[in-house]
């Protein structure tokens, strides 16, 4: 599992340890770590001369003494700097023949640039006298973030689209938020942590599951098991208008292994699901868990659109764990909020989604405006992919229900005040297509269908259906409906890195 602390965490952790360190040590740690993945990288690219933009806090001062450290071993340094310069650092680059300059024009020649114009203490957005420099950094140049890209928000709550975007960004014993959250994650190219020591005792903000997670996670039966033990899922998907829907929540549900799924549709989804997934039973009955919504019509109003929707609001009223997906989010109001208060439900929105029902919902769940954060009427679908975190966390406090919010990165977050930030970023954008969602969502029915709860199930959920499409076609193309076939192997795989580790 990857973790990030918050900044302020971050300090606190340093206090406590920089008491009990001679002064400078943690700095010292920090530079030596630094430098060494500066020197690698020089040396990966032959370069000849590295720069440093420097800022007037401890940011500034590590990528200073980092370049000292490299002029002393010999490359050709230059340091970009402002009024306010840490003089510890200066002393060092001075000594080691730096050239310190406030001329952008010196870093014309640079192989590659540490950006140590702003870290933890950053305030988002660049400094006006740093625009300049990140103007003036070769596009050749390999550019490392010391601990953050610059004008990027620490917190990782909106992009700087004119601050720093780095090929890799080293960071100092933990990740931060601004490191695995959406949208700014997208800044920090690859990620190399330093440890220096820290001790985090706070609870981490952000989680991400890795590969070797997933064994521990995810459910495998056991000889005891049979098909109702391992978990039944009651899908309600599909109708008239989006037939295929059904057959991939139905497919992906099966393929990741549930016990059993019933299937309940109006009568060409049915017709079809009955002839790609002879495993799927037909009909409402006893489940384990709901998933409730692809392709769903709830404005259809015939009596066979209306037999389903019945099945739909009756397993919604239900105790069951439930998946509310496409459009089954059309049936979220005020009293749905009401009568699953406390239940596990696990609402899927895309971008545009969560934009139309964090609008709808200012209206119908009383007292919820607090989510109207750009504070200028509906929220909109560019306002969500903006600060996706942001939104997510606000519909999951207006519904009482975890929120996976879909796309590049998708976030999982659940209701209670404080709760972590699941950040999962395993899919190829290839996976971005029609009907991608459809088998998300069947995949979170057997999660949490075997017992999961909603969070780490949208979590592990949303890793396997990336690594699935990944693995089903590397580098090209995949179709929804390979990616829902591609999950046993997918599952297979994960699982079996930790037999090969223990072994
Ligand atoms: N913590 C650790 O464990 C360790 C930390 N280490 C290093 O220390 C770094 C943190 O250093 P730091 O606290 O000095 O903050 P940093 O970001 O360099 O600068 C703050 C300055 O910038 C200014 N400023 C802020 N935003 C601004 C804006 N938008 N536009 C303009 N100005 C802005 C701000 O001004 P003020 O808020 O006072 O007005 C203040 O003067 C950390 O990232 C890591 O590299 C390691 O050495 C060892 C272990
Ligand atoms: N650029 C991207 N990179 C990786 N995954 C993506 C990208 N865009 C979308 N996805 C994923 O593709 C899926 C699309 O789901 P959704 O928009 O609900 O499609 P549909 O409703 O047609 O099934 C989601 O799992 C989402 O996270």
């Amino acid at each position: 599992m990857i973790r990030a602390w918050s900044t302020d965490a971050v300090y606190d952790a340093e206090a406590a340890l920089m008491a009990t360190l001679p002064d400078g040590e943690l700095m010292a740690r920090a530079v030596e770590g630094l430098a060494l993945v500066a020197a690698a990288r020089l040396q990966e690219c032959d370069g000849a001369a590295v720069a440093a933009l420097v800022g007037p806090g401890n940011n500034g001062a590590d990528a200073l003494y980092a370049v000292a450290r490299l002029a002393e071993a010999g490359w050709n340094a230059v340091a970009v700097h402002d009024e306010v310069v840490h003089d510890g650092a200066r002393a060092a680059a001075e000594a080691a023949g730096v050239l310190l300059t406030t001329d952008p024009a010196a870093l014309a020649e640079a192989d590659v640039v540490l950006d140590g114009i702003l870290g933890i203490g950053a305030r988002p957005g660049l400094p006006p006298w740093a625009a300049a420099w990140v103007a003036a950094v070769p596009d050749t140049a390999y550019v490392i973030a010391v601990d953050l890209p610059s004008g990027q928000d620490p917190m990782g709550g909106a992009l700087d689209p004119d601050g720093v975007f780095a090929d890799e960004t080293v960071t100092f014993s933990v990740p931060k938020p601004v490191h695995l959250l959406p949208p700014t994650e997208q800044a920090c190219g690859i990620l190399t942590v330093v440890d220096i020591g820290l001790d985090l005792a706070a609870d981490p903000v952000v989680l991400r599951l890795d590969h070797d997670d997933v064994a521990a996670l995810w459910p495998v039966p056991t000889p005891a098991d049979d098909k109702y033990s391992r978990g039944v899922v009651g899908v309600v998907a599909g109708g008239e208008a989006y037939t295929g829907a059904a057959v991939l929540a139905v497919t992906a549900a099966v393929e990741s292994g549930a016990g059993m799924v019933r299937y309940v549709g109006t009568p060409t989804p049915t017709a079809l699901v009955r002839a790609a997934v002879p495993e799927a039973v037909h009909g409402p009955g006893r489940v384990q868990a709901w998933v409730v919504g692809p392709g769903l019509d709830v404005e259809a109003t015939d009596d066979d659109a209306a037999a389903q929707l019945e099945v739909a609001r009756a397993a919604l009223a239900g105790g069951e764990p439930v998946v509310l997906d496409a459009g089954g989010l059309d049936l979220v109001d005020a009293d749905l909020v009401r009568s699953r208060a406390g239940r596990a439900t696990l609402l899927t929105p895309h971008a545009g989604e969560c934009a139309r029902l964090l609008s709808r919902l200012s209206a119908v769940v009383p007292g919820v405006t607090y989510w109207s954060i750009s504070g200028q009427g509906d929220v909109t679908r560019a306002q969500v992919e903006a600060s996706p975190v942001a939104h997510a966390k606000a519909l999951a406090a207006a519904t009482g229900a975890t929120v996976l919010l879909k796309g590049p990165t998708t976030v999982v977050v659940g209701p209670a005040e404080g709760a972590p930030v699941w950040s999962q970023a395993d899919a190829p954008a290839w996976l971005g297509s029609a009907g991608a969602g459809d088998v998300l969502a069947g995949v979170l029915g057997t999660l949490l269908a075997a017992g999961l709860p909603p969070d780490s199930a949208g979590a592990l959920g949303a890793l396997v259906h990336g690594v699935a499409a990944d693995r089903a076609n590397p580098g090209g193309p995949v179709r929804a409906l390979r990616v829902a076939n591609g999950i046993p192997d997918a599952v297979a795989h994960l699982l079996g890195r930790a037999a090969t580790r223990s072994s």
